[in-house]
């Protein structure tokens, strides 16, 4: 509902006085910036002056003292820094100060509040609230209350009363663009204008057009854990980052961007949503993938495959060999059975018995193999086996400690009276060599019996697989048996540790007690939840036991067919009351046409919304020559740039042929950049990517290259195919040799 002049006047007297408060503010920030800035140069001519050049020999006082001056300067820069951000809050909120108002009248209370709903709070002297943080409680009822009766819940309890109006700004420069009254949620026009924009460089917020249901799962705090379950492109990761902006404002007294991790897919993916935050104003939280969390965890000692080179050995060697041998044993060791079957490998190692022996030195016993044993399977049974061995080590050194020395002042004695040593710090260094020396065998034989070499423990469970199964009755072939111990030990001694297997060492190593301290992180984000195996889950369990997690997938875009959840039942079982299931619906980012021509790739057609948002129909255009086809994809290149599209992927199914294709292209002095692995940066432009490595991603315009049926030939890829086509805006073209791919007929 557009609004009248009188309105518009009124508007615009109030956006003066917020503009001037925020200016005000604004200046006593500079002020009190460059106030810290010349105290901070003071600090350093005094540094100077007091203590001149610095040196051990003036003695501990001035290292102290310098020492306080280091101090005062961490503080002063922590001041600054702090200073600079809220500067940088107020030239925000100087450009657009808010977005949306809801007028709200308390039940008992007779005045209605205008209350101003923007980026963050702005609070006048007389402590009015001129505008409210959009996560303010208040702010609540802008996303999830229409006018009428409406409440919203705070710190003292929950606030009723009646919306009586509703109204949506754009403002920009400090001057209002346009603004409409809307009872509705907030849908229609602004979502539609922002909608139809071309891409930005990266991901923006969404923080004006958040929809009711995303608010739900922004806002929920009631369960420890949430699974969020939404159709592609129906803002999950928008949520997750406006998610972890809400916690950041809530527990501000409690938690910083430290205490919160997001797994992305990648890291090209990672440099995408590196923007939403700041554009929030909030930092950005710690953000990893799990393939670089588990490699740092098992070090550099083995060749470690990463999840794309997996995802192009899957698409791309199934004309080798040896293929069926890994898919057999990706299967296997990412099914739930091999979960249960690791778990009774870790109670057999805990319990089975173990060459412990006695250990004597010079004839005398410092510990039985018995007391050995006492320790480590009564004693110290509470500790996990890694930290178990760790202390049965410092325990029989402890021991053996009394006898060394006793030796040592013995072999001291006799150099003392053999007359050929004069210096007395001469003769401990030769006795303690000489029983060091001697010693030798005694420590080597303790290093073994207490070594925990986790890749010979990993070994150890192909090695009795077979006593496995029978124990747990799982039936399967022999020959499927024999094979996955024979590839499983080969690659193992070969040094060279498959994606699947990394997996399984890493929940092996975090079994055993072998887990990097993560207490400080209170909030785990998992992006792209579908494509983690039950056993990966497992990891984050152990990793992150305290942490609260929000898990965001879609089980529709499970590219990888062989590692993925399945069904969201084998991680929502691990924690059931603690966990909600949510399902976002509606799907934002395509047009209805492409929405609707991808939804027809799935078998079972997803019932979910669209925002009525209309395009062209997606193009399938069949060449029966390639270089026809590669002369078709660079006019249309240009077309579209032309059309003044920014963003343009065009997505070839493995990195091989974004290879080809990329110099293809750049030949003819396309201006393209591409993308091959996944610790590439994120790029806008002319974008040829991997089918893989585009998930997650958006492009105004998105052609796929080549879905001839030769090159998308597997029922297994009908999911990874379905991700590209839901990648596009705007714009979806798909190319083909010779006859079309059956997953689109
Ligand atoms: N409420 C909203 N208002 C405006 N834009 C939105 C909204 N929700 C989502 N979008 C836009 O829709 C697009 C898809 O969002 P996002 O990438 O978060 O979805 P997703 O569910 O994670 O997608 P996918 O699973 O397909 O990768 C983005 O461009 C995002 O800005």
């Amino acid at each position: 509902m557009s609004v009248n002049n009188y309105e518009w006047n009124l508007e615009n007297e109030w956006l003066e006085k917020v503009l001037t408060e925020a200016k005000r503010q604004l200046d006593q920030k500079r002020h009190a910036k460059d106030k810290l800035k010349k105290d901070a140069i003071e600090t350093q001519r005094e540094l100077w002056n007091d203590l001149g050049s610095i040196s051990i020999e003036n003695g501990l006082d001035q290292l102290s003292d310098f020492i306080s001056f280091m101090d005062i300067m961490k503080n002063q820069k922590r001041n600054h820094e702090f200073t600079q951000k809220l500067e940088e809050k107020y030239e925000r909120m100087l450009e657009s100060p808010y977005f949306g108002r809801i007028d709200f009248i308390e039940d008992k209370e007779d005045s209605t509040e205008k209350c101003y709903i923007g980026l963050s709070n702005l609070i006048s002297e007389d402590f009015d609230f001129l505008i409210y943080d959009w996560r303010a409680p208040i702010s609540s009822m802008f996303y999830d209350c229409e006018t009428g009766r409406a409440s919203y819940e705070c710190p003292e309890g929950i606030i009723s009363g009646e919306i009586t109006g509703k109204r949506q700004y754009k403002i920009s420069g400090g001057k209002i663009e346009y603004m409409f009254d809307s009872n509705l949620s907030i849908d229609d026009e602004m979502l539609q204008e922002l909608l139809s924009k071309n891409s930005d460089d990266k991901m923006k917020a969404i923080v004006t057009t958040i929809q009711r249901e995303q608010n739900q799962v922004i806002r929920n705090e009631n369960y420890k854990n949430l699974i969020v379950q939404g159709a592609a492109g129906s803002g999950k990761t928008s949520v997750a980052l406006h998610r972890i902006a809400y916690l950041l404002y809530k527990h501000r007294d409690k938690i910083t961007p430290k205490n919160i991790i997001i797994f992305s897919p990648n890291n090209i993916f990672n440099d995408y949503i590196s923007n939403v935050l700041p554009q929030l104003g909030e930092d950005n939280m710690y953000q990893t993938t799990f393939n670089d969390y588990m490699h740092k965890e098992l070090g550099d000692e083995f060749k470690k495959e990463t999840s794309s080179e997996m995802m192009e050995y899957i698409l791309d060697s199934k004309d080798k060999l040896i293929y069926e041998d890994r898919v057999k044993s990706i299967k296997f060791k990412t099914s739930l059975e091999f979960t249960n079957i690791l778990k009774e490998y870790i109670s057999y190692v805990e319990t089975m018995d173990r060459d412990f022996e006695d250990i004597i030195v010079r004839n005398k016993l410092v510990i039985s193999s018995d007391e050995i044993n006492k320790l480590f399977f009564n004693d110290f049974s509470e500790l996990p086996i890694k930290r178990r061995l760790k202390k049965l080590k410092s325990r029989i050194e402890f021991l053996i400690e009394p006898y060394e020395e006793a030796w040592i002042n013995e072999v001291y004695e006799e150099l003392f009276e053999s007359g050929d040593y004069i210096e007395r710090e001469e003769m401990i260094e030769e006795s303690t060599s000489i029983v060091k020396k001697s010693l030798k065998d005694v420590y080597n034989k303790i290093s073994q019996m207490t070594e925990f070499n986790l890749i010979e423990i990993y070994k150890g469970l192909f090695k009795n697989l077979d006593t496995f199964l029978n124990k747990m009755n799982m039936k399967y072939e022999n020959s499927l048996i024999e094979h996955i111990k024979t590839y499983s030990i080969d690659n193992l001694n070969a040094n060279i540790l498959n994606y699947e297997d990394q997996v399984a060492l890493l929940y092996l190593k975090c079994a055993f007690g072998h887990v990097p301290n993560t207490s400080q992180i209170k909030y785990i984000i998992i992006d792209e939840a579908q494509d983690y195996t039950p056993l990966q889950y497992e990891i984050f369990y152990q990793l992150f036991k305290s942490a609260k997690m929000t898990i965001l997938g879609d089980i529709n875009q499970s590219i990888n067919p062989f590692m993925n959840v399945g069904n969201y039942n084998n991680i929502y079982n691990l924690s059931k009351s603690d966990t909600l299931l949510i399902n976002l619906t509606k799907t934002y980012r395509s047009t209805m046409e492409i929405t609707k021509f991808s939804r027809n790739i799935l078998i079972k057609d997803a019932d979910d919304g669209y925002v009525e948002r209309h395009g062209d129909e997606p193009k399938v255009v069949g060449f029966s020559d390639k270089n026809h086809m590669n002369e078709k994809l660079i006019e249309d290149i240009i077309y579209y740039q032309q059309k003044n599209y920014k963003s343009i992927g065009i997505i070839t199914k493995t990195a091989r042929q974004t290879e080809d294709l990329y110099n293809f292209l750049k030949d003819n002095d396309m201006d393209v950049k591409s993308i091959k692995k996944d610790d590439d940066s994120y790029t806008n432009g002319i974008l040829v990517i991997p089918s893989y490595l585009a998930k997650g991603l958006e492009f105004d315009v998105v052609l796929i290259y080549d879905a001839s049926n030769k090159n998308y030939n597997s029922e297994d890829e009908r999911l990874l195919f379905y991700t590209c086509c839901t990648r596009a805006l705007h714009v979806l073209n798909i190319y083909y040799l010779d006859e079309i791919t059956s997953l689109l007929k």
